[in-house]
């Protein structure tokens, strides 16, 4: 393997090389590891002499991937070294020695103690180590290893394979590596009989590494997949000739269960979680779950758990034969050794879960439930996936298995796993606010909740709240509205009945966590209140009056408002610092969507606990700053506008409707405004012309349609005609309405409808969005872009395969964006006008969601102007700056894995947490 090490002398190289080497890292290691970067070329190659490629290190002799990769599996540091001649500075020779001493340490294949050693077992590492400088930094202060296997092979001849790689313990590249090493090596070693395969901190495994996908989508290249299915699962696991027993707790997902399900038998610990969610990713199960999962559960149910992508307990495992044994935490790896040797013995049966039959019924009775299942889902990874599984019945167990290898390395590539994917990582990077959630605040317990209104927001507040176990009570002005309340609520809970999600005996006592009130004083205990009464200015102030009175000094105050500022509502209060806005999406129970809207006076223990509380109520949080109509209406404010600019251009309703739905959203735009009501659609409307005149067009369209006696979907007489029991049908008899309007706005160029083609429909409706949502960005109203692909995948039901609105004009590409929306904005006005941020981002070709491209733009800039700056020269000030712009980042949550050591400079700034305590500590600067 060549060296990577690059010797530079000019301040203009390092920025470009920098540039280039952080964009090809395939992609960054979770947790992360440090990216050592100093100033000694002699030193670096001095050390990658001896520790990379000395004999010690068999793991990277043995691989043959190329050093990104290691970097990227967190295997290795690298050094970006900066000039040849500073080979003699004594803190760069003091770092260095020190790096090779504990990497040196990593490297070695030294026995070690694991934590799983059971008493009396024979502690022996097999599994060949090789870890980072911060895992080595880790382990000599005694801590965990990242991403590694271990094994240990007892006094009974059980070797128990532990994966380690927190915090799901993911399958790495390098972990299947060494499991399928540990399994040749259990399988060679006679002293071996039998091995459990146990997941470490009470986790069994939640499948393959993601980032190893992402890899594959960055690269485009399905050979960085592992060869798990075949190569592991059939040909060590199954094939190897010991048996092995999964001992599983927490959860096994994804390929986690496919392993399991790759053993002879499984044990669990009570509630684990058992699945194959890889659909909802927008791939297939790719280690042999189509084909194990219905071989153990039936086709029937396999097929419930694939297609839905939900998961099961260890529970219901059992009862359907997918779990052997349910054993406490205490007593798991006791018994699946035990399990383990009774195999070997033949007490139990050594069960190969791919020859199974018995549970698949006969060949007709699947294909039939197949059948009806492609009725259902019609998605093509959906169908996809019940080709597979019908393959398997058809031809065989193993057939299916090499199908499914194929299948899942066609689909790994879709554009709708990139996009799915992107709103699986996106989903989680809403909750990381930096300096808010980074910064050590435990969220404090929510267990009451006051709501104020109990309209349709407010009873659906409530409701959200109960059916996840937070006691409520519900304040109303009399008795008539109250009673209609706590009706609405009941009315709430019996539509999860009637879905099969809640059964009467629930449904009493989830309803007995509700308590009506009409005083005040029954909110003095509660943990915090949500006010949901009208857009009224002067009531919501005397309300925040009064509960100010009544509540504790640490209740949390929250306005369900969705258009007035939090410091007005807030203004007659001195609480400032505990009031926050909680934009629900109606109807409130069942979307999953809540703005946390916080002001320049907003704790950040307040928003680290409402975050908690949209957890515990199973909704996705973002966390956005005050302007009118927040994040999610505020960017999509232009599709309820465009649509009537093209209609008022001549482009057909009807067409624009059957465009936007065949994209994938659910309405189109017109029967979206019929079934959302006319006076929600002015109503919004009126609110964006005040705020945005420039921009924001004024349409005649829906007051024509007011005259005219159209109410939409309410008196059955819109775009569309509503009568009940049947679909609703076009109501041509609008065009004569819409004529008018066009007539009125007189916009159509020469009074003529303009000619567009469908493709030109889609982008005249989505770009003007996707533009707002950059002002958004620009604004710093959203942390980071990919909040916004939540939003429109959550809040506007924008189709999640495309990754969010951002994430799919990104696929379209910035300038083509900022092209098109000029020249319509020279067309047809200022509704177009493209906003800075584009024609920034545009003018340097950069995408707007890939916040790991924007980190790496502003930070190679930051590194190069740190550089230029202060190369020489350590100071606290230094490590204050950079904190500082770290902190700054856009998008950034654990910054940047980066370690700077310049030859008197050393920032260490792979972690936020570790940042600030350099900054706390400088004198820590020396021990490294
Ligand atoms: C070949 C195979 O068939 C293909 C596959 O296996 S594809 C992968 C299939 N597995 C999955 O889909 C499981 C996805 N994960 C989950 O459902 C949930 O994360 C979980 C149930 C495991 C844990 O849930 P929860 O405790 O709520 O934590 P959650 O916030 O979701 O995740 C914790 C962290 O683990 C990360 N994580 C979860 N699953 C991961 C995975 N498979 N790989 C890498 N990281 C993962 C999350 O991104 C998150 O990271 P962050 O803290 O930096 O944001």
């Amino acid at each position: 393997m060549e060296s990577e090490f690059i010797a530079l002398d000019k301040a203009g190289e390092e920025v470009e090389w920098l540039q280039n080497f952080l964009e090809n890292i395939p992609y960054w290691p979770k947790p992360v590891a440090p990216v050592c970067i100093h100033c000694d070329s002699q030193a670096a190659i001095g050390k990658a002499r001896s520790m990379m490629y000395n004999d010690k290190s068999c793991h990277i002799r043995r691989r043959p991937n190329t050093f990104r990769e290691l970097l990227s599996s967190g295997i290795i540091t690298i050094d970006y070294v900066k000039s040849k001649d500073n080979v003699s500075d004594p803190l760069t020779k003091g770092l260095s020695r020190e790096g090779v001493k504990i990497t040196s340490k990593g490297l070695s294949l030294r026995p070690r103690t694991s934590q799983h050693g059971g008493a009396g077992a024979t502690q022996m590492l097999t599994g060949i180590r090789t870890m980072s400088l911060a895992a080595a930094n880790q382990a000599q202060e005694g801590g965990d290893i990242m991403g590694s296997i271990t094994m240990e092979i007892g006094n009974d001849g059980v070797a128990v394979i532990t994966m380690l790689n927190p915090p799901v313990n993911a399958l790495t590249l390098s972990a299947i590596e060494e499991l399928k090493r540990c399994y040749e090596e259990a399988i060679d070693n006679d002293n071996i009989k039998a091995i459990v395969l146990s997941g470490a901190d009470g986790r069994f495994c939640g499948g393959l590494e993601i980032s190893v996908v992402e890899n594959v989508h960055k690269h485009g290249d399905i050979s960085l997949l592992p060869d798990a299915s075949i190569g592991l699962v059939v040909n060590k696991m199954e094939n190897g000739k010991k048996p092995s027993v999964a001992a599983i707790q927490g959860f096994a997902l994804g390929g986690g269960l496919e392993l399991a399900m790759g053993c002879s038998a499984r044990i669990a610990t009570p509630k684990a979680d058992l699945g194959l969610p890889e659909l909802r990713l927008g791939v297939i199960p790719g280690c042999g779950g189509t084909q194990r999962l219905p071989r153990l559960v039936g086709t029937s149910k396999a097929v419930d758990m694939l297609m839905s992508s939900k998961s099961i307990t260890s529970e219901e495992g059992k009862e359907l034969g997918l779990i052997d044994a349910i054993v406490s935490s205490e007593e798991l790896l006791t018994v699946a050794r035990c399990w383990a040797l009774d195999i070997v013995e033949g007490r139990q049966p050594n069960c190969n879960s791919l020859q199974k039959t018995d549970k698949l019924g006969t060949q007709d009775e699947s294909l039939e439930i197949l059948r009806s299942a492609r009725q259902r889902y019609t998605v093509p990874h959906y169908r996809a996936c019940l080709d597979v599984i019908e393959e398997g019945i058809i031809s065989g167990g193993y057939s299916g298995v090499l199908k499914e290898d194929k299948v899942f390395k066609e689909l790994v590539l879709s554009n709708t796993a990139k996009g799915l994917l992107h709103v699986f990582l996106a989903e989680r990077a809403t909750s990381k606010v930096p300096g808010v959630t980074d910064v050590g605040l435990k969220p404090r317990r929510i267990e009451k909740v006051a709501v104020i209104g109990g309209g349709l927001m407010g009873s659906g507040i409530a409701t959200a709240l109960i059916i996840s176990n937070i006691s409520v009570v519900l304040k109303e002005i009399n008795h008539e509205y109250l009673l209609k309340a706590v009706k609405s609520v009941e009315e709430n809970l019996q539509g999860f009945v009637t879905r099969g999600k809640l059964n009467q005996e629930k449904l009493k006592r989830t309803l007995s966590l509700l308590k009506g009130t009409l005083d005040f004083e029954d909110l003095k205990d509660v943990d915090m209140v949500i006010e949901a009464v009208n857009e009224n200015v002067c009531l919501k102030q005397s309300i925040f009056e009064d509960i100010e009175k009544t509540c504790t000094s640490e209740c949390i105050f929250a306005s369900n408002t969705s258009t007035i500022s939090l410091d007005v509502i807030g203004k007659r209060t001195s609480s400032q610092d505990r009031i926050l806005g909680m934009h629900l999406f109606s109807p409130a129970h069942l979307m999953p969507l809540v703005e946390i809207v916080r002001t320049e006076n907003t704790s950040p223990q307040v928003i680290v606990d409402v975050i908690k509380l949209t957890k515990i109520l199973k909704k996705v949080p973002i966390v956005v700053k005050s302007c009118t109509g927040f994040a999610v209406n505020r960017s999509f404010f232009p599709y309820m506008q465009g649509p009537d600019l093209l209609a008022n251009l001549g482009v057909d309703i009807f067409r624009i409707d059957r465009v936007i739905t065949e994209f994938g959203m659910r309405l189109g735009p017109f029967q979206l405004q019929d079934v959302s009501g006319y006076d929600i659609f002015l109503a919004g409307v009126k609110e964006f012309v005040a705020a945005f005149p420039g921009r924001a067009f004024q349409s005649p369209l829906v007051q024509l349609m007011v005259e005219n006696g159209r109410k939409g979907k309410k008196n059955g007489k819109g775009y569309y005609t509503y009568n009940k029991g049947s679909k609703p049908e076009a109501d041509h008899s609008v065009i004569e309405i819409v004529e008018e309007s066009m007539q009125l706005t007189n916009i159509a160029p020469g009074g003529k409808p303009i000619s567009v083609t469908d493709k030109e429909i889609l982008e005249m409706i989505f770009f003007p969005v996707v533009n707002e949502a950059c002002r958004v960005i620009e604004e710093g109203i959203v942390v980071r872009a990919s909040d916004i692909d939540i939003a429109s995948v959550h809040g506007f039901k924008f189709p999640s395969e495309t990754g969010g609105i951002m994430f799919w004009a990104d696929t379209i590409g910035s300038e083509y964006i900022y092209s098109k929306l000029k020249s319509w904005y020279e067309a047809y006005g200022d509704f177009f006008k493209p906003s800075t941020f584009l024609e920034q981002r545009a003018a340097k070709g950069l995408p707007l969601v890939s916040y790991r491209l924007q980190q790496i733009t502003y930070l190679v800039q930051q590194i190069s102007d740190l550089f230029l700056l202060f190369s020489m020269d350590y100071s606290s000030t230094t490590t204050g700056w950079l904190y500082a712009v770290t902190d700054n980042l856009p998008g950034a949550t654990n910054v940047w894995p980066i370690f700077i050591v310049s030859n008197k400079l050393i920032i260490r700034c792979n972690r936020y947490k570790e940042l600030k305590i350099d900054q706390h500590f400088p004198d820590q600067h020396k021990r490294l």
